[in-house]
């Protein structure tokens, strides 16, 4: 996706945006452009109060000039905006292609509305050709992973479940896990496999976004694309 059709989709969920709203703000390439339209609109004297999911958006903020809250002090959103890896016509959507998936899931279900921002090519008829992100804690990693790899199997993956890597050491996430990454192909049944996957010990979260997201706008080279989700 070309950084043009980022920021287009970006300026249009800042049209989203009015003063004094909290708000969460999301993490990637795309977000990152949402982040500098935001920042522009501080500048011109909008004040609103920003929640980061990562320490690169915490730092890109800052940079900013955005006033910054923790969930702490303001538990309650008022809409968050952020990309996708993946997202259907239900906009169900797997999240955590930049390791960010665990506090961007708290973030947005604290916040009244979710908005994604993305290409059209992120757009699937089913999930799963982007391999699933599954954030677990680094304790015990090998019987968590034999754990999600039955899970994977029994779901009808027919890859790998891969320990994310950044060069030879395993990635960690902000939250100072590990990623498992699996390969699916076609994910059939989003709810149960999200269900299974969270009652396994030792994984804190996967990127399956499902019933968050109430809007997502699309972008592509003939104009920003809308899809509305009332369940989201
Ligand atoms: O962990 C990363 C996030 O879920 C991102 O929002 C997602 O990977 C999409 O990123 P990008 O806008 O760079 O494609």
């Amino acid at each position: 996706m070309s950084e043009t059709l980022k920021r287009e989709a970006a300026a249009r969920a800042i049209e989203l945006v009015e003063p004094g709203m909290r708000l969460g703000l999301g993490t990637g390439s795309t977000a990152r452009h949402f982040v500098a339209l935001l920042g522009d609109r501080v500048r011109q004297g909008l004040h609103v109060v920003g929640v980061p999911t990562s320490e690169e958006t915490r730092a890109q903020a800052e940079a900013e000039g955005i006033r910054l809250t923790t969930l702490d002090e303001t538990p309650r959103l008022d809409l968050t905006v952020d990309g996708a890896d993946e997202l259907d016509d239900r906009l169900r959507l797997i999240k955590g292609g930049g390791g960010a998936l665990l506090r961007e899931k708290i973030v947005a279900a604290a916040s009244a509305r979710m908005v994604v921002i993305a290409d059209a090519s992120k757009r699937v008829a089913g999930l799963g050709r982007f391999p699933l992100p599954v954030e677990v804690v680094p304790f015990g990693l090998a019987a968590t992973q034999a754990a999600v790899e039955k899970i994977a199997a029994h779901f009808g993956s027919q890859g790998a479940v891969t320990l994310r890597r950044a060069g030879a050491v395993p990635f960690v996430t902000d939250g100072g896990h590990y990623i498992l990454d699996i390969a699916f192909g076609v994910i059939h049944e989003p709810e149960t496999l999200a269900t299974a996957l969270n009652a396994v010990p030792g994984v804190m979260e996967h990127g399956l976004f499902i019933g968050m997201c109430s809007t997502a706008f699309l972008a592509t080279e003939g104009g920003v694309v809308v899809i509305e989700n009332s369940a989201g």
